[in-house]
């Protein structure tokens, strides 16, 4: 045990204007498909720049549990090859740990329509709240049993495979997915698998992270398969055997960038990410508009973000810097639906907080069902702190107080990333917070304090 894990992390307060570049480890999201794809894939895939963090350790120990195997390159964690089962046929009379990981919880249950016996799915006590039913009901439509140990819906649950797939037509499974759109990821990325391919409707009125369900559709057509979305709420996927590339690097993970680059707002000056891409599935990518609403200068490799749009330069492939500058006066926002990006939320609620008026961030209802409620918990906590802010139904209004008014305090985490990073960036601003269980950032960081350190020692 470290002095981390009992004493709170004293956030440090920005010294001056920062003039830093950080370097982002990969995509968790990006991670957990391609663990995923490989897994299903016809032959071994070797995948660069993995993230290595609790999530994806999670990802890697369900698929060994399942017969995959994952050898890890000695001298770099980040490097890894996936060997698929031989005959394609997962494991089952094992169990699975989930952790807190959603992408662990909702990708690999579907796998198990494909394993010679039943698997058994546990983790953390605060993932005993996040909601299962929809995705588990789904398979139990393509044939499996589903039986929850604890309370009907959450984990912890048994499923077992059904002794024959559909084999004569194309299943169609409805589920209402608006309380996350991992259940539909979860089943798209199983479905190239399935005899006949499957139909997916959402049956429910919102969908959320809607950019996160385009990843999973270019992942598996990009490994081979054939899934498109034929009407809003409506996907098929035609039955094919996967075969990802023999090699493929995962990007940064462009949301957990956004404490570093929201630091430029906060702290003022400069921050810098390279190997940004110009375009990207990851619902990160809509930080350059959003951090250019709040004030920032934005730009990619030099081109201002106003240009990126129209510039020829930025084909498909292209990655760059992206810089983030700001003489730290920060513009409200209104209204922001990030319904497309709920994941960060948090950050932006933070930056929010030294607006020069009220932000209100909605379309993010499905929020309370993540690591931790997590509307809740910001409103809690930025209460905490002095600043003002209430629940809406779908969101979170944010009324920021004069500075003499905001004053320090021990803030608490929920065991969530997102809420940890949260309130480092208040305390570049407000002196004497602290953060308990800072650690809990290794869910999807591997080293948050020594990345947000060694940026705020790059100061003018
Ligand atoms: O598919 C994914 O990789 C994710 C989808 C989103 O889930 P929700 O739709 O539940 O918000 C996002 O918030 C989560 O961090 C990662
Ligand atoms: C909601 C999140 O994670 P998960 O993948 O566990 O759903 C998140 O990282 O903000």
């Amino acid at each position: 045990m470290t002095e981390h894990d009992t004493q709170p992390w004293p956030a440090p307060l920005a010294e001056g204007p920062l003039d830093a570049t950080v370097t982002i480890p990969g995509s968790k999201s990006l991670s957990n498909r391609f663990l995923i794809l490989a897994a299903l894939s016809t032959q071994p895939v070797h995948i660069r720049g993995l993230l290595c963090s609790r999530d994806t350790e999670l990802m890697i120990g369900a698929l060994r549990a399942l017969g995959v195997t994952c050898t890890q390159n000695d001298d770099d964690a980040t490097d890894v090859t996936i060997t698929p089962p031989a005959d394609g046929v997962f494991h089952g009379d094992t169990d699975v740990y989930c952790g807190l990981a959603g992408t662990v919880m909702r990708f690999v249950p579907p796998l198990v329509l494909f394993a010679n016996g039943p698997v058994r799915f546990d983790g953390d006590e605060q993932a005993y709240a996040r909601p299962m039913k929809p995705l588990l009901d789904g398979l139990c439509r393509l044939g499996a049993h589903v039986e929850y140990h604890g309370e009907e819906g959450y984990l912890p649950f048994t499923v077992t495979p059904p002794t024959t797939l559909e084999s004569n037509r194309r299943p169609v499974v409805k589920i209402d997915s608006s309380a996350s759109s991992q259940f539909i990821s979860g089943l798209l990325l199983a479905a190239s698998r399935l005899p006949n391919g499957l139909t997916l409707r959402h049956t429910g009125r919102k969908l959320p992270s809607l950019p996160h369900i385009r990843m999973t559709m270019e992942d598996i057509n990009a490994a081979g398969g054939a899934v498109e979305m034929t009407q809003r709420g409506e996907w098929t996927v035609e039955p094919r055997a996967l075969t990802m590339a023999q090699e493929i690097t995962v990007e940064p993970d462009l949301s957990n960038a956004a404490p570093f680059l929201g630091a430029a707002l906060i702290a003022s000056g400069s921050v810098s990410v390279p190997n940004w891409p110009a375009h990207t599935t990851q619902p990160g990518g809509l930080l350059p508009a959003i951090l250019h609403r709040f004030g920032a200068d934005v730009t990619l490799d030099g081109t201002s973000f106003n240009e990126l749009a129209d510039c020829e330069e930025f084909d498909d492939r292209y990655c760059g810097t992206l810089t983030v500058r700001s003489d730290g006066a920060i513009r409200a926002l209104g209204e922001l639906d990030l319904s497309a990006a709920g994941e960060i939320a948090p950050s932006i609620a933070a930056i929010a907080v030294f607006a020069d008026g009220p932000s209100a961030l909605t379309g993010i209802g499905h929020l309370r069902g993540h690591e931790t409620n997590r509307l809740e918990a910001l409103v809690r906590e930025i209460e905490r702190v002095g600043a003002h802010a209430h629940e809406l139904a779908d969101g979170i209004a944010i009324e920021p107080a004069a500075e003499g008014q905001l004053h320090g305090a021990v803030m608490a985490s929920y065991a969530d990333h997102r809420m940890a990073t949260f309130a480092a960036m208040l305390g570049l601003r407000i002196a004497d917070i602290s953060i308990e269980d800072v650690q809990t950032t290794r869910k999807t960081i591997p080293d948050f304090t020594g990345l947000w350190t060694a940026m705020l020692a790059q100061h003018e």
